[in-house]
């Protein structure tokens, strides 16, 4: 704690908080944190090797006076642009905590008592890379925007900040699934005055109503429909859930909540629109009342574009407090291989009702040619009726044989006796009744369980005799899957689009997805649409499942697609 108030008042600047912003600016010259760190490190041992205080003290200073060589460096050599450092904007900013120094929670600003019952109750006693960077801003008073690899104990970190501050706290989680995940970790910790607010049955709405009327708890965890229909359900009252008090809004999963995956689907989503009224219920009662101005914590995972941070702006919702977006987006030389979790391996199989083969692509571009097709504009075009196509598909499609077909669950043995799992994680579309689904794999022999709140332990529960957990792709995020290591894909409308890819890919260390497709019902747009997905989601390669591969008309495939990929795509 001494060490971390010993730097107090040292400008933010050069911590890597605009990492993103750099990388993004000056792509391969940008400068590289984990590399400065290294080096300062050895300069700091060879001159001081007993005091690590000062050892640290120093490492800080110099790290500082290095990032900003480095960024001028950076900026003299981009001599053709007129950029400005992104840092100039954040230059006067002050943070209390060093997020490198490797101390406990409450080192970065959380209570001792939850320090305490994290070490006690769940073996945490120290927070991940990433806890320590997002802390050391939020509890400087500062707003954040991080943008965070999946697993890496962003939502556990919202939830500790607001149950550490003084003042009203409102956490958005993305899906009730993952709002449970937090209430049960609440439990772990014997927290206290924490109201966990969603869509259910009639009777634990009830429960959850009854609770607020008696006492406006001092942290809400909510899904953002529950929020807007307590609000409408209220709107006679608009002190009602006191949220103009509130202090900090944390955002899990910022960008499933807020971002329309459909560019020309204009509608606010109920997280923006619940941001919004609240702001506005603040700038109303501020003027009567002394109101605190809102801090923010969004969390990134999916998303790599300025989408968010553009939503932020326009909003205005960094207006009453500075926001600081952070985030290594780029660790590998290109941008768009840095989304997928690059120890998941990837099998794509297609069966007609004789064999399954393993799907056939032309090889996957790699460097800088993975960007220009990614951001050509026919591209894009084409990403966007593939969509629709798709959408409309399942609005048309209603039978299940006509969302999942049976060259798909006819294939699924194969893959199974291939994959030699013993559980896999079995995704359908998000149409889909999974009763349905479940009841086809009863009659193929299989048993499942439906993806719940009470399955958290499915994978690593050696009493658990089913084999498949099935589960739709919006089901899936903030969720945590311990043990699972196999992920099964019923069809192209199961995986949806890259972000799908990206997020499946991440619920575990290293796991092992396969998409089985149907040969009926993979045409050479479908197959396109498919590299797509895998060159924006970045993946190099595909691993074979069956060690047979199936045929396509490649000369077709090209002429049909050169416009959009150029020659080189063959
Ligand atoms: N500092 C820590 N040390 C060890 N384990 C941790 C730590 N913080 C969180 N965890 C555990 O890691 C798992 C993932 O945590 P959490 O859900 O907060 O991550 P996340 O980044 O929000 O995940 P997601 O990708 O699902 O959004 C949980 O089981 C949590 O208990």
């Amino acid at each position: 704690m001494f060490l971390n108030s010993s730097i107090r008042r040292t400008s933010i600047n050069g911590l890597g908080v605009c990492s993103r912003w750099i990388h993004q600016s000056f792509q391969r010259d940008a400068v590289s944190e984990s590399n400065v760190i290294t080096s300062v490190k050895k300069q700091n041992l060879k001159r001081n090797p007993k005091s690590n205080r000062s050892i640290r003290r120093n490492r800080y200073n110099d790290l500082r006076v290095q990032v900003e060589r480095d960024v001028i460096e950076s900026l003299e050599k981009n001599k053709k642009s007129s950029l400005k450092s992104p840092h100039d904007k954040y230059n006067r900013l002050k943070i209390k905590f060093d997020p490198r120094f490797e101390g406990s929670f409450k080192d970065f600003g959380i209570s001792s008592r939850l320090d305490r019952q994290l070490h006690e109750k769940l073996d945490i006693s120290r927070p991940t890379d990433n806890q320590r960077r997002i802390l050391s801003i939020l509890c400087s008073g500062i707003s954040v925007l991080a943008v965070a690899s999946q697993r890496s104990g962003s939502s556990t970190c919202l939830l500790l900040y607001a149950l550490s501050i003084r003042g009203r706290s409102l956490l958005l989680a993305p899906t009730t699934l993952a709002l449970l995940q937090l209430q049960k970790l609440c439990h772990s910790l014997e927290v206290q005055d924490v109201a966990f607010l969603y869509r259910s049955s009639e009777e634990d709405e009830l429960n959850q109503e009854k609770q607020l009327d008696l006492k406006t708890p001092q942290v809400m965890v909510a899904t953002p429909q529950r929020m807007l229909d307590l609000i409408s359900k209220n709107n006679s009252d608009p002190l009602y859930m006191r949220l103009h008090e509130l202090k900090f809004l944390g955002v899990d999963d910022a960008d499933i909540q807020l971002l329309n995956d459909n560019k020309k689907v204009v509608h606010e989503r109920p997280a923006q629109i619940l941001i919004n009224y609240i702001m506005k219920l603040k700038e109303t009662i501020s003027s009567t009342k002394n109101i605190q101005p809102l801090q923010f914590g969004f969390i990134e995972t999916l998303d790599i574009s300025n989408k968010l941070l553009n939503m932020i702006e326009e909003n205005k919702w960094n207006v009453s407090r500075t926001l600081l977006p952070i985030g290594l987006l780029a660790k590998g030389d290109v941008l768009a291989r840095a989304r997928i979790n690059q120890s998941a391996r990837l099998s794509i199989v297609i069966g007609d009702s004789r064999k399954v083969l393993d799907f056939k692509l032309p090889p996957l571009s790699t460097g800088m040619e993975v960007l220009s097709k990614i951001r050509s504009p026919i591209g894009k075009e084409f990403d966007e009726n593939a969509k629709k196509h798709l959408t409309t598909q399942l609005q048309k499609d209603k039978t299940l044989s006509q969302l999942i077909s049976d060259e798909i669950l006819d294939a699924l043995p194969t893959v199974s006796a291939k994959l030699r799992k013993k559980k896999s994680l079995l995704i359908c579309p998000d149409s889909i009744t999974i009763r349905t689904i479940m009841e086809q794999l009863t009659k193929l022999g299989y048993s499942s369980k439906q993806l719940s709140s009470s399955t958290a332990n499915f994978f690593n529960d050696e009493n658990e005799q089913s084999q498949f957990l099935v589960s739709t792709p919006s089901q899936l995020p903030g969720l945590n899957l311990e043990g699972l290591a196999s992920v099964i894909c019923l069809g192209l409308h199961a995986l949806k689009d890259a972000k799908t890819l990206v997020l499946i890919a991440g619920k575990s260390q290293s796991p092992r997805v396969t998409l089985i497709l149907s040969k009926s019902k993979t045409t050479l747009v479908e197959r396109f649409m498919i590299e797509r997905i895998l060159l924006k989601s970045g993946v190099a390669s595909l691993t074979p499942l069956i060690g047979e591969t199936d045929n396509y008309d490649e000369k077709a495939y090209q002429v049909l697609f050169s416009d959009i990929h150029g020659e080189t795509s063959s």
